[in-house]
């Protein structure tokens, strides 16, 4: 990184390279206003090697909870397991931390506290998500109700530990079939890697215990669908993504482009929607 970089941009800083950071630290390194990639954490660097050298600018590799120590900004998209060890060193030094394993955050949210405390920030981009703008306005009025489906493909869902404890076999399935339906709190014990969205959704309005959600097991698509019903006393809505998965089945692509269209507005000059 050039010195006016360091003197004027926004450094950010990248936990896992992943399906969703190595497209975030591409549109750094191709160049997003104000902003410049300082530093990134990977599990394994020479698995890395070809991406980095393919970097017009080499950020530095450190350990991820080293990261706040480099960077204005940190994003964690790594396992949800490293939620912690990302935030919790960027938020205590004052920094903001990006994240999107947000499901990570219902077990640790004192650490929005220790934001609060030192001046740090969590941002919670949309991700695989639609409409959070909308669920933030509702909800400086009442909103009533929160009703949300999710349908993936069975790729998306191998593993997810609800169906692994239930031992469920969805390899075999002919017709979609209803693996869950509770709160977002519980779906996100039961799907870490699959119902980040919800808690998203929840946290824009009225809370993971109070916001509903249905997962369904589906070979009829080819998508990972979410269709959200709102009701509140401002106004009723209806939302539905059918998102693309990328090379990790279980993330639409969706989710880099707006970790990247949020790092955008940290410095645009005209920022659009709230
Ligand atoms: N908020 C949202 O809308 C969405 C959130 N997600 C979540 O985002 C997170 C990342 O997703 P993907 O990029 O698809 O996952 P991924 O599995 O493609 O990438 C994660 C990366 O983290 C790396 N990693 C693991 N341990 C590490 C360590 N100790 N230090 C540094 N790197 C480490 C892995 O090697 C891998 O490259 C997941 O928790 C996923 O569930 C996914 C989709 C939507
Ligand atoms: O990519 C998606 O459609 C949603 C997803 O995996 C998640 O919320 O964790």
């Amino acid at each position: 990184m050039n010195e006016q970089n360091a003197s004027n941009g926004l450094r950010v800083a990248i936990a896992g390279l992943g399906s969703i950071g190595t497209k975030i630290a591409t549109a750094l390194d191709q160049g997003i206003e104000g902003l410049a990639l300082s530093a990134v954490a990977v599990r394994d660097p020479a698995r890395h090697q070809a991406f980095m050298n393919g970097l017009r600018r080499s950020p530095q590799i450190l350990p991820i909870d080293q990261l706040g120590e480099a960077a204005d900004i940190v994003v964690e998209c790594a396992p949800s397991q490293h939620l912690r060890s990302i935030v919790e060193p960027a938020v205590k030094r004052g920094k903001s931390a990006v994240v999107v394993s947000v499901g990570g955050l219902l077990d640790n949210f004192d650490l929005v506290d220790l934001a609060r405390a030192n001046g740090g920030r969590i941002l919670v981009p949309t991700g695989a998500l639609i409409g959070l703008d909308a669920v933030n306005a509702a909800a400086i009025g009442t909103i009533h109700s929160v009703k949300m489906v999710t349908r993936k493909p069975i790729d998306g869902l191998k593993g997810a530990p609800f169906i692994v404890q239930n031992n469920i076999d969805i390899d075999n399935l002919r017709e979609p079939l209803k693996l869950f339906e509770g709160s977002a709190r519980e779906a996100a014990k039961g799907f870490p890697a699959n119902v980040n969205v919800a808690v998203a959704l929840s946290l824009a309005g009225i809370g993971p215990d109070r916001t509903r959600i249905q997962v369904w097991a589906d070979p009829t698509v080819t998508r990972n669908v979410h269709r959200i019903e709102v009701e509140a006393d401002s106004a009723r809505f209806s939302m539905g993504i059918e998102n693309i998965p990328s090379e990790n089945p279980k993330t639409g692509l969706i989710t880099a482009l707006s970790v990247i269209a949020l790092l955008r507005k940290q410095r645009a000059t005209l920022c659009v929607g709230t």
